[in-house]
């Protein structure tokens, strides 16, 4: 299967060339001031020419206004646009429509229950993004560094692909896939040496571990078909 990897929050030239470097898909870049991985416009107008063309740029926003979205867009130049708040799918479709950009659309995720408005969003984003739902008292709805519960997602069937986030690390995510089974992994807080500082070791590490599972999937899927 053809993972994809998402490393999001990255806030430095020299931890997004290591994460292009070393195989990410996707680079994200978070818009929300509370968060430690929140940027300015200038650094995300340098970080996006620096990442131009060398992977697919995803801007994380918050409930964000129409003209904070349209600034976003004009400095990252991004690819896709990440509504981590409560976006309705209404909004997600405005969104969608108005900046003319692939929406990925994040879930909070706790129980079986946080599953149904996928039905409504996976007609309106074009992927999906299921995350640890954060603490009633959390400073921000995501980038938290917590896991939920993986066998929620066994077997599950989307209209559109979608991304397993919350939580994940190098030591985790070959279980984390071979659980779920999903086309997409994220990660922030698990490569990171302190909140908002990404390590390069722990960004090589996580990719590579994944790449590695995802391999090794396909491998035992190949060898139950048969030749
Ligand atoms: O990363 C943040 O600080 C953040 C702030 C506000 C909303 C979303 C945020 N991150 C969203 C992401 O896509 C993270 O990669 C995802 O929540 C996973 O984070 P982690 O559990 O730290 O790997």
């Amino acid at each position: 299967m053809a993972l994809t990897i998402k490393i999001c929050g990255l806030r430095t030239p020299e931890t997004l060339d290591v994460a292009i470097e070393s195989g990410a898909d996707q680079v994200g870049f978070v818009f929300f001031p509370p968060s430690p991985r929140s940027l300015g416009l200038e650094a995300a107008r340098l970080l996006g020419a620096r990442a131009q063309g060398r992977a697919q740029k995803v801007a994380l926003t918050v409930d964000a206004s129409n003209d904070a979205i349209a600034a976003i867009v004009a400095a990252l130049k991004p690819d896709m646009l990440q509504l981590h708040g409560n976006e309705t799918p209404e909004r997600v479709a405005v969104v969608r429509s108005r900046f003319g950009l692939p929406v990925m659309k994040a879930l909070p995720i706790a129980t079986r229950a946080d599953l149904s408005p996928i039905r409504e969003f996976d007609k309106v984003a074009d992927r999906l993004l299921f995350d640890a739902r954060a603490p009633q008292d959390a400073t921000r709805p995501g980038g938290l560094g917590k896991t939920f519960d993986w066998t929620l997602l066994a077997g599950l069937k989307t209209g559109v692909p979608y991304m397993l986030s919350g939580g994940l690390d190098a030591g985790n995510v070959a279980e984390a896939l071979r659980i779920t089974r999903a086309p997409g992994v994220d990660v922030s807080s698990g490569v990171e040496r302190a909140p908002g500082e990404k390590d390069p070791d722990r960004i090589r590490a996580f990719i590579r571990a994944a790449r590695a599972a995802d391999a090794a999937l396909d491998e035992k899927v190949s060898a139950k078909v048969g030749p």
